[in-house]
């Protein structure tokens, strides 16, 4: 069958005969599925995990549009059924130095359960593709395991962690991770097998945060506080702390990590985990080893390498993740069909705001510059819907259209919508939404990122 709007209608390839793969102790083994071909992974005997995530024994797991590594600690055999575009099987991993990690964390958390205080604030940095998300994951999943619930929280806009890309969210996770899905699925109106995660978000609409630290830094501000009071209220999360990813861009140096320094700052970080760079390493260490979080603890800073499986993914490829991280906002995933709706709307109960383009960066002034209250940066202008909108995404936040922009910037995202058309003529938009009904009379954001997407209503 094949689902409206995802494309999911490749069956696994059931004339080929299944491959077994022979997994040594302390081995995994690497694997690339293209999209549009389905990928089915059985554990026969023995334990595995993927990203920290156990596999059950027999239950057949699909995996499509992915690249990924199932480990085991012990040995095991894994059925194959169908085509990988890559794969082979890895006696090297730096999988010691992530669990002894996760061990030391531990550690930090029986600590500050014993005393009552707030477990540690990991922060993971590192440039592209060393491998950060796939840590976060990994560390989340063993943290869970362990009887925990850490909160994860995504300062990286390029991906979304259940949502879209384009924003930054903070989850609380008690339950295990999806080992198909990633990080599972956020509330739907169906049954699912894993449990859904009710993730905080916050809408940037930026691939690239540097581009507009007027906006990425308030809203890091936002999202902590929310976390951190998360931490103080849920007893559960409290000795556990939060995992914290980021975008690869802000380790690169420029700025001298102004915007790291923010975060470790507004989440008052107590753990930076430095990955796959020497010189981020360096660079940390001289900025924050032995420097103290608003609660009087020692900042550490850890050094881990680079995984080798990590895969650099092209434009093309990281285009179809985020096409279908959209896909499964509206329309569900393989396990749990959503139903959407489309509908026409008037152009005047819109309240749209655009990101502005030529904002004055109040960062970019010099210490002691006065500011003019001509001068005061514009974060958004208002707009009337236009053609440029076709095929955008939108996200309507818990603002009133009237409210101050920056309480528009703060505001957390109720939902998104898609622009399916714009009727010029007629003043009408042609939206999807998840739900049927009258779309609150909310301020609207429209960003740049995630770019628009083709192809979803028919
Ligand atoms: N051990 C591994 N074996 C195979 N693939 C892996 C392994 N570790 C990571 N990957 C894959 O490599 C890619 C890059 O990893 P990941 O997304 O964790 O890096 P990142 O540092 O978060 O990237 P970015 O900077 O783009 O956010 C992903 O597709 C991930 O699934």
């Amino acid at each position: 069958m094949s689902l409206p709007g995802l494309e999911l209608s490749a069956p696994v390839e059931t004339t080929v005969e299944p491959t077994v793969q022979e997994l040594k102790e302390g081995s995994e083994w690497r694997f690339e599925v293209a999209f549009g071909t389905q990928v089915e992974v059985r554990l026969l005997s023995g334990n595995a995990e993927l990203f920290g995530t156990e596999l059950v024994q027999k239950q057949p797991y699909t995996f499509t549009g992915t690249k990924a590594a199932i480990y085991t600690w012990h040995g095991c055999q894994l059925e194959v059924h169908g085509e990988c575009q890559s794969e082979y099987i890895a006696e090297e991993t730096p999988m010691i130095s992530y669990a002894n990690l996760h061990f030391a964390l531990e550690k930090l958390r029986e600590e500050a359960s014993t005393i009552g205080s707030d477990g540690p604030r990991v922060l993971v940095v590192g440039p592209e593709n060393a491998g950060k998300t796939s840590l976060v994951k990994l560390l989340t999943a063993y943290a869970t395991r362990s009887g925990r619930q850490p909160i994860a929280i995504n300062l990286d806009t390029k991906e979304g962690m259940l949502s879209i890309p384009g924003t930054l969210s903070a989850a609380a996770l008690s339950s295990i991770i999806d080992v198909e899905e990633g990080w599972g699925s956020s509330p739907t109106n169906g049954p699912s097998p894993v449990p859904v995660k009710l993730p905080l978000v916050y809408y940037m609409g930026l691939a690239n945060p540097e581009d507009k630290a007027l906006v990425y830094k308030p809203i890091i501000t936002r999202l902590a506080l929310s976390a951190l009071n998360r931490l103080q209220d849920d007893g559960e999360s409290r000795g556990t702390g939060c995992i914290i990813d980021t975008p690869g861009v802000i380790s690169q140096g420029k700025g001298s990590y102004e915007i790291i320094q923010h975060i470790v700052s507004e989440f008052s970080v107590s753990v930076v985990v430095v990955l796959g760079s020497e010189r981020l390493y360096s660079d940390m260490l001289r900025r924050f080893n032995g420097q103290r979080t608003r609660a009087g603890e020692t900042i550490a800073v850890i050094k881990l390498d680079k995984s080798g499986g990590c895969v650099d993914r092209d434009e093309a490829y990281l285009q179809q993740i985020r096409q279908a991280q959209i896909r499964e906002y509206f329309f569900g995933d393989a396990k749990s069909t959503l139903s959407p709706h489309t509908q026409q709307i008037d152009f005047s109960t819109t309240s749209i705001y655009k990101l502005a383009d030529s904002s004055t960066d109040l960062t970019s002034l010099l210490p002691g510059d006065a500011v003019e209250e001509s001068m005061a940066p514009s974060i958004f202008d208002k707009v009337e819907p236009s053609p440029q909108m076709q095929n955008a995404i939108i996200a309507i936040v818990h603002a009133d259209p009237s409210d101050p922009q920056e309480t528009i910037r703060d505001a957390s995202v109720t939902g998104f919508i898609y622009i399916a058309e714009v009727d010029e003529k007629r003043k009408k938009l042609k939206i999807l939404a998840p739900l049927s009904g009258r779309l609150p009379n909310k301020a609207m954001i429209w960003g740049s990122w995630p770019e628009g997407i083709t192809d979803i209503v028919g």
